[in-house]
């Protein structure tokens, strides 16, 4: 039986929401009606069903538990212009989707991740080394670290300095992923197609036509070069390599479409990848920036562990000991997510859900910023507090308001978790983290603004960035 459709604000009776559906600060304006209207909002952009999930409780019933209709993704039509219709995000549920999922999902699993800590850890220590050397370009220093690690794993490049030839294709990949960064909610719709070009948003269509080339680009050759390096038997061990010794085993390494699926999947490492961890480092930076009390306690707890000083660094085998600091974390991912809306989801057939009627077809979206606010789940949500998640309070983590739900959960979780925990730990172990000092010598807190777009990060903010000992300083030079 078909309920009404949930609520939402007032419609025009042709347009819909389009004149109301919010330009910018979507997660807040959601937010701010599903607090009027209810958890699950149902808008209407010219004839489209747009249905924004506003609680922990309507994102699991209906992304977890029913995920066998919800685990469809509508059509990307901007994204389809820069010919990524191959890449698993945007791929629709169905015998493609289940090839390219597995051929992510298998190398990435929990246990499968460890493999790539020596990687991380390497590049992590580059990283503290080019903060203490240059702290002002602490943005361009994070960058360095997600596209290097990316490359190692992806296709066993070892970075080995900034003149690296691979870093600038890692370039071209950020070009690319700004080209993402900067594609508003509005043109994940299909009506964004029928824009007319005055209307905001449309240019991004002249804009795909313009760089789809450099996808393609980037992935061709360093996969060529890891095939070459196979034959001539000096590939490292890689997604890539792994992958294609496994083919070869298994005599499919001549099956053109599985080797043409596991090519876009090494491009989707970093896709996907890249800029997602590479934005939530510097929210974790503002954050640090902006909740001295919080980095004081996790400086402490790491101090017990490693000896006051700190005595060492951290390692991946530290961080059972460390809660504070995977809670550092998890408040990141609960501060302010780097897919606000997360991916959006597809419902394949009419369903029912508390009496309202979601409609076949229709798009669905999680709002990260009213789950982080979830009465049911967070206490005081407006603070930045990683003790929530230990006993007695045990909040439960982030997991779904950061990667997804159901059977599109992010597949690169357990290896984005790693590269931030091992981060988080390693800057909050030796260095200080403050505000800039103006002319007058007073602290100026940056404030807390985020790019308006599919994936988001902090505007460019100033801080400073400071051995917190002379033996944590020490520590970093001699590496
Ligand atoms: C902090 C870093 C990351 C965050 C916050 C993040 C977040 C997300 C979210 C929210 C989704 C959408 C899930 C859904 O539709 O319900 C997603 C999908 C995806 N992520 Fe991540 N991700 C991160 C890192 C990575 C990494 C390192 C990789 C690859 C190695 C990766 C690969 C993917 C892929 C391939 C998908 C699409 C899955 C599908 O459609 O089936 N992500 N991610």
């Amino acid at each position: 039986q078909r309920g009404k459709l949930p609520p939402g604000p007032p419609a025009d009776p042709i347009l819909g929401h389009l004149r109301t559906f919010p330009r910018d600060n979507h997660g807040e304006t959601f937010y701010e009606w599903s607090k009027r209207y209810g958890d699950v909002l149902h808008l209407d952009l010219l004839g489209k069903s747009i249905i924004v999930l506003n609680s922990h409780e309507a994102a699991n019933d209906l992304l977890d538990k029913r995920s066998a209709n919800y685990s469809d993704r509508p059509d990307f039509p901007a994204f389809n212009l820069l010919g990524w219709d191959d890449m698993l995000v945007f791929q629709r549920y169905g015998s493609g989707f289940q090839l390219h999922r597995r051929l992510m999902q298998q190398p990435l699993m929990r246990q499968e991740v460890a493999i790539f800590r020596p990687v991380q850890t390497q590049q992590c220590h580059v990283l503290l080394k080019n903060l203490l050397a240059n702290p002002e370009d602490f943005e361009a220093h994070i960058r360095r670290f997600t596209s290097a690690i990316t490359l190692e794993m992806t296709y066993g490049h070892k970075v080995a300095s900034d003149d690296d030839a691979y870093l600038e294709i890692a370039d071209q990949v950020n070009i690319v992923s700004t080209i993402m960064s900067k594609c508003s909610v509005l043109e994940l719709f299909p009506s964004a197609k029928h824009l007319p070009a005055w209307f905001p948003g449309a240019w991004f269509i002249r804009y795909a036509n313009e760089h789809r080339h450099l996808i393609w680009e980037m992935a061709s050759k360093p996969f060529q070069q890891v095939e070459e390096q196979l034959a001539a038997g000096t590939a490292q061990p890689s997604f890539v390599s792994m992958h294609l010794e496994d083919m070869e085993r298994q005599g499919t390494r001549t099956d053109a479409a599985t080797v043409a699926a596991l090519k876009t999947a090494a491009a989707h490492m970093w896709t996907g990848g890249e800029e997602t961890t590479w934005s939530t480092l510097l929210i974790f930076m503002l954050a640090a920036v902006r909740n001295p009390e919080a980095v004081r306690a996790a400086q402490a707890e790491l101090d017990a562990v490693l000896g006051p000083g700190p005595a060492r660094l951290p390692a991946f085998e530290d961080l059972d000991a460390l809660p504070l600091v995977r809670g550092v974390v998890y408040e990141t991912l609960r501060f302010h997510s780097a897919l606000p809306l997360g991916i959006p989801h597809r419902a394949m057939a009419d369903d029912v859900y508390r009496d309202m009627h979601i409609p076949r077809d229709a798009t669905v979206l999680v709002n990260t910023t009213a789950l982080a606010r979830d009465p049911a789940v967070y206490s005081a949500p407006e603070r930045f507090w990683p003790e929530r998640y230990q006993a007695p309070h045990s909040e439960p983590p982030p997991t779904g308001l950061g990667f997804g739900f159901g059977r599109r959960v992010c597949p690169g979780r357990h290896l984005a978790e790693a590269s931030l925990c091992i981060v988080v730990a390693s800057v909050l172990a030796v260095f200080d983290v403050a505000p800039a000092k103006d002319a007058h010598g007073r602290e100026v807190l940056p404030e807390v603004r985020f790019t308006q777009a599919i994936t988001s990060h902090p505007e460019p903010f100033k801080c400073r960035i400071a051995p917190r000992s002379e033996q944590a300083r020490r520590l970093v030079e001699d590496l």
